[in-house]
């Protein structure tokens, strides 16, 4: 019978594993040490950074012809899923470059993406992508900023929140409204430099989880930017801004996938340790049943998140509806086993000297950001696999 090679890309493949070692070595050496503080002092994972940068893994995803490593959507997925597995906050590195960047790698002009993919690529820079408004969340179309032509120039006015990495990163996707007449049709997608006079920062988010990322508000108060600064074609940004959250929702299910997986290994751990009534309470059945649950929902998020980055690379037309499954699968997987993973390890699961509160925190944003998993059922429901 021959074999099915759709199926067969599903699979990692011996150089997906290698990069698995890779990295699993690299978050266990130099981003883990740090995670706790991180998390408690709220401080950018500047050593992540650093030792992404140093191993070129901090924006995988970018082309070769750009000066990037070229790597596949699984490649990108496993990074950011072994990051996140010992540090939720420092995952958001590779996973927001990808998200800021790719509305240029899909949509912009060749200039554009020569101009912004070899700085990502080299680790001097990072990309932001600004979507959400105060008063435009899940209803993005509905946002207000503004992007007015003056000759050769565009003029933007507006306020984007829950931008991660703002500040910090060079780049900003920003998506503005072009034509109030058109609603989603009238939004169009520009690169808006940190640097450009006008743009500015709120303070930090104070948040419940992820607090070594940087969420702020970026303010843009007259920027005027150069008119080749637009991604694609007038009226595109949305269409634009949808395509790229298609890709990038399995990035959230990578973030899922991992912080769900270094919770159960933690707890996998403890349990053999922890003695109570004369033995190790991983030898209770009613443990170990949590246990193969926790494995169990993990490996079945695994399989669909991983089935989602094979569609993502071949570009299949059920992107839309696989990407949202995944992230909304594997995000409430992630709630789920950090729970679980708190509750076995009793009250001392409850406390800052043990990492599964931090991870049960910082899973919580996975439901929410890229879409609430709300959204992500309107998405699939309008996209029903036939
Ligand atoms: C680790 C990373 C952390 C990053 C930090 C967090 C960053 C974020 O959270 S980013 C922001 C998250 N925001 C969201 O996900 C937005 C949620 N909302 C949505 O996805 C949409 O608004 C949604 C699904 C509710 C639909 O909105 P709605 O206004 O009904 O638009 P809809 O009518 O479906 O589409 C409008 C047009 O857009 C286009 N479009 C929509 N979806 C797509 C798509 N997937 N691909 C291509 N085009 C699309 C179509 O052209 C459509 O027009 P047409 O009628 O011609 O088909």
């Amino acid at each position: 019978m021959a074999g099915n090679t759709d199926f067969d890309l599903y699979r990692p493949s011996e150089e997906h594993d290698e990069l698995r070692k890779v990295v699993r070595q690299l978050a266990e050496e130099k981003i883990a040490p740090h995670a706790a503080a991180v998390d408690e002092e709220a401080r950018f994972p500047q050593e992540a950074l650093d030792a992404l940068v140093a191993t070129d893994l901090h924006a995988v995803h970018v082309p070769e012809e750009y000066g990037g490593a070229g790597a596949d959507a699984l490649a990108t997925v496993i990074v950011i899923e072994e990051v996140a597995r010992v540090c939720v906050s420092s995952s958001l590195i590779p996973a927001v470059n990808k998200l800021g960047s790719l509305p240029v790698i899909l949509s912009g002009s060749e200039e554009l993406k020569k101009k912004y993919m070899g700085p990502l690529a080299k680790g001097d820079a990072m990309f932001s992508y600004c979507l959400s408004e105060p008063d435009a969340g899940s209803d993005a179309a509905g946002m207000k900023t503004r992007a007015v032509r003056d000759g050769d120039f565009w003029v933007l006015n507006g306020v984007k929140r829950w931008i991660t990495n703002a500040g910090v990163s060079e780049y900003y996707t920003v998506m503005a409204v072009t034509d109030p007449e058109k609603r989603s049709k009238g939004i169009s997608a520009f690169v808006v430099e940190k640097g450009d006079e006008g743009v500015s920062f709120g303070a930090p988010e104070k948040k419940l989880g992820i607090k070594g990322s940087p969420t702020r508000e970026v303010y843009l108060d007259n920027v005027r930017i150069p008119a080749d600064r637009m991604i694609g074609a007038e009226g595109t940004g949305f269409a634009t801004a949808m395509k790229t959250l298609d890709h990038t929702r399995i990035t959230i299910a990578a973030q899922a996938l991992g912080v769900a997986q270094g919770a159960l290994d933690y707890a996998k751990g403890y349990v053999q340790e922890r003695k109570q009534f004369g033995k190790p309470i991983a030898d209770f059945q009613g443990v170990q049943f949590m246990l193969a649950d926790m494995a169990m929902k993990i490996e079945a998020a695994r399989q669909l998140t991983y089935a989602a980055a094979a569609k993502s690379e071949r570009g299949d037309a059920d992107l839309t509806f696989q990407g949202a499954a995944a992230k909304c699968f594997a995000s409430d997987v992630a709630m789920e086993v950090t729970t679980d993973a708190v509750q076995l390890l009793g009250g001392y699961g409850y406390t800052r000297d043990y990492p599964v509160e931090r991870m049960m925190r910082d899973a919580k944003i996975t439901q929410i950001y890229e879409g609430t998993n709300q959204v992500q059922r309107i998405v699939m429901a309008r996209n029903l696999p036939k």
